[in-house]
């Protein structure tokens, strides 16, 4: 890795009561790039995920973002760096439209940096949706509430944009362009997708890591990972890929 990490996880542990969530996981992430991190039901993932954006806290190791210790602080001092997990349904306000979702999502985070209006329209057009702007976020379908999640996010303006199974519920043509545009994204920020979508994944072609019971058993691209016999004995034929592949 030549650039200096955006994050860093330093031998992060977590458990909930007698189950070790997360083992000694170690992980350095570019400023620029697309990462995957799969593995069964239960293997760790969402943990992570919710270490990398400070909403968990290990029991022991570090996490670091530019190289400041951030293991002990609030969530909103990962948000305030850049570190942003895709909103989730539940942060959807349903009465409003699209386009003040968006703005909204945008002063939650980036209140000292206002969104401008070539900024939403950017972010309308990336996501498919000037053509929803001003119905409202309750008459989305499921794909296009996806996107308009994502556009929360984009919002934010993330350097480090946190993602749990972003093309859930899409079309195959609505998982084909959420691939690209991760893709095309993590040529300027960091994108950590989880994911079961082997499809999905395959789309998405690049650095990933295989979780199993709390720990990263495998890493490299996902052509390698793909070839593993093991991994994809254990791990490969779960999930969705029958739908995908
Ligand atoms: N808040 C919690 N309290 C107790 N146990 C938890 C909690 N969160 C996760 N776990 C347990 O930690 C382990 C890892 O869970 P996690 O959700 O991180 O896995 P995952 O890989 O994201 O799974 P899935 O793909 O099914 O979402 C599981 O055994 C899970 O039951």
């Amino acid at each position: 890795m030549n650039a200096a990490p955006l994050m860093q996880a330093q031998s992060v542990n977590v458990a909930f009561g007698g189950i070790h969530a997360v083992k000694e996981v170690a992980l350095d992430i570019a400023p620029a790039e697309l990462l995957c991190v799969i593995g069964p039901n239960g293997a760790g993932k969402s943990t992570l995920l919710g270490l990398l954006s400070g909403t968990l806290r290990p029991n022991s190791g570090r996490l670091l973002v530019d190289g400041k210790d951030l293991t002990r602080r609030p969530p909103h001092e990962f948000a305030r760096r850049g570190v942003i997990r895709k909103f989730q349904g539940t942060n959807v306000f349903q009465w409003l439209s699209v386009r003040d979702n968006l703005i909204v999502a945008g002063q939650g985070v980036a209140a000292d940096r206002p969104a401008s209006a070539p900024e939403l329209q950017d972010i309308l057009f990336l996501t498919g949706l000037r053509h929803r702007a001003d119905e409202l976020a309750e008459c989305l379908p499921h794909g296009e509430r996806q996107w308009l999640e994502i556009g929360m996010a984009l919002m934010c303006q993330p350097r480090l944009l946190l993602l749990d199974e972003p093309a859930a519920g899409m079309s195959v043509e609505g998982t084909r362009r959420m691939a690209d545009m991760l893709r095309r994204m993590a040529r300027e920020i960091a994108v950590v997708v989880i994911e079961h979508d082997m499809g999905f994944v395959r789309q998405l072609n690049c650095r990933t890591l295989v979780m199993h019971q709390g720990e990263v058993i495998r890493e490299g691209s996902f052509a390698d990972i793909e070839q593993d016999e093991q991994i994809r004995r254990i791990y490969l034929g779960r999930g969705k890929e029958d739908h995908h592949a």
